[in-house]
């Protein structure tokens, strides 16, 4: 859309304030004037075609990704087929560079990603179809405060499973690494003998990015896990701070694990994460630690009676295990399947799976709504003022935001 010379001209007449921000994209005349120039005019002018498009144009990525296809060059349609083939014959390479895809940010890896991934979709629904409906993969979550035991767990649980025909990936969801740059419960020295098994896979959160950002990420490499055949992901996440509850709403049990201490010690685990959690185990149940941990059980059985019931088939459990030993490990999978039987014979299972599928799109339009409303030209350049009037104590936070969300309704 071209600026009209006579606007250009005449900036302070003929045009309604309508004019200037449904049509050339400035929240008011007087943004239009505060444009030094013509050409930076032109310029904001054109950033906010471009933005608006690219969030339309993300939209329906994610809404119709097949119609995305048609867009794709003959070398990203080439780069699709030869991951998509790789996956599915079930190489680790194809998954891994498959997530990568996925993990980035760039716009048109993006658009690539989308299009592999309802490639994948399809391939999937085909194959629970084979399977008379039922999930090919148990998504599994595992959460605990630092230095629970959950790289320990993993790696005895993890042995326990391939030794039994099962092929386990393991997604370590680390939102706080974007600040530490590095990815701490994705290192692979924390398993060593798990990551070297070839019908395990252990792959790192990526190490930026929001929490809505790994969401949709999780989200998306669980779903390339499942195609590349592995029958149970298990996605991992520290017990402290927001990345569990996101979990939670992406598998199909969480865990929750536990040293054998109690009150001040588990400070940082929130009450609310207790309430998620389909499975408490007590680790560190050896040697001197026996007692605590049996003491610790019992007043999280009674705590856990008082707690609202979330399944009409299940009732939360509270075992003792030691992953240093291994003792209650093979328990642990017992229950686990019990779990999952009577989830899926009850049509708990696939209902939980459904509602997630609601949760995560509407976690895909709140992060990219955010995003938006961040970049908008009408908005961008207040939020530092505004943010540090609402700091200072001179402006209270609501009236901040009605602001800055009339400036943005305005600007639309
Ligand atoms: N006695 C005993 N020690 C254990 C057990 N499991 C883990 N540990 C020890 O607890 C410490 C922490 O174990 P990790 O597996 O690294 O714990 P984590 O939860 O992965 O910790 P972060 O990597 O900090 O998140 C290590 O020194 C382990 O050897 C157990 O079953 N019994």
């Amino acid at each position: 859309m071209k600026i009209p010379s006579l606007l250009l001209r005449f900036p302070r007449c003929y045009f309604s304030r309508r004019t200037y921000s449904v049509n050339f994209g400035f929240a008011s005349r007087a943004d239009f004037l505060g444009a030094q120039s013509l050409e930076s005019a032109h310029r904001c002018h054109t950033k906010w075609i471009c933005s608006s498009n690219c969030l339309r144009r993300e939209l329906c990525q994610q809404a119709a990704p097949e119609q995305q296809a048609e867009g794709l060059s003959d070398r990203e349609q080439r780069l699709v087929d030869r991951l998509y083939h790789g996956l599915i014959q079930r190489h680790r390479a194809s998954l891994a560079e498959a997530i990568t895809l996925i993990e980035s940010t760039h716009s048109g890896k993006k658009k690539v990603a989308q299009v592999l991934l309802q490639k994948v979709l399809s391939y999937h629904r085909e194959q629970e179809k084979l399977n008379q409906g039922k999930p090919l993969a148990f998504r599994v979550g595992l959460s605990g405060p630092p230095g629970a035991g959950k790289s320990t767990f993993i790696e005895c649980f993890g042995k326990m499973l391939t030794e039994r025909n099962h092929k386990v990936s393991v997604l370590a969801v680390d939102p706080s690494s974007s600040t530490s740059g590095g990815s701490l419960l994705g290192d692979k020295t924390r398993m060593t003998e798990l990551s070297r098994d070839m019908n395990a896979y252990i792959r790192p959160s990526p190490t930026s990015g929001t929490l809505g950002g790994v969401t949709r990420t999780t989200n998306e490499a669980i779903l390339l896990c499942e195609g590349g055949g592995y029958d149970i992901v298990l996605v991992e996440t520290v017990g402290v701070g927001q990345s569990e509850f996101a979990v939670a709403d992406m598998v199909d049990m969480f865990i929750l694990l536990l040293p054998p201490a109690g009150g001040d010690e588990l400070q940082g685990i929130k009450r609310g994460i207790i309430e998620m959690a389909d499975l408490v185990a007590i680790n560190k149940a050896d040697g001197d630690l026996v007692v605590p941990a049996r003491r610790i059980q019992a007043e999280y059985i009674s705590a856990m009676k008082l707690l609202h019931k979330r399944s009409k088939v299940w009732r939360p459990k509270v075992m003792r295990i030691s992953a240093k030993t291994g003792e209650g490990i093979s328990d642990v999978w017992d229950k686990m399947s019990e779990f999952r039987d009577l989830m899926l014979t009850s049509g708990e299972l696939l209902a939980k799976r459904r509602k997630q599928q609601k949760v995560w799109m509407w976690n895909l339009i709140q992060e990219n709504m955010l995003e938006h409303f961040r970049s908008h030209l009408a908005v961008k350049d207040k939020i530092p003022l505004l943010e540090e009037k609402v700091l200072r104590g001179v402006l209270s936070p609501g009236l901040a935001a009605d602001l800055l969300l009339k400036a943005f309704k305005d600007g639309l």
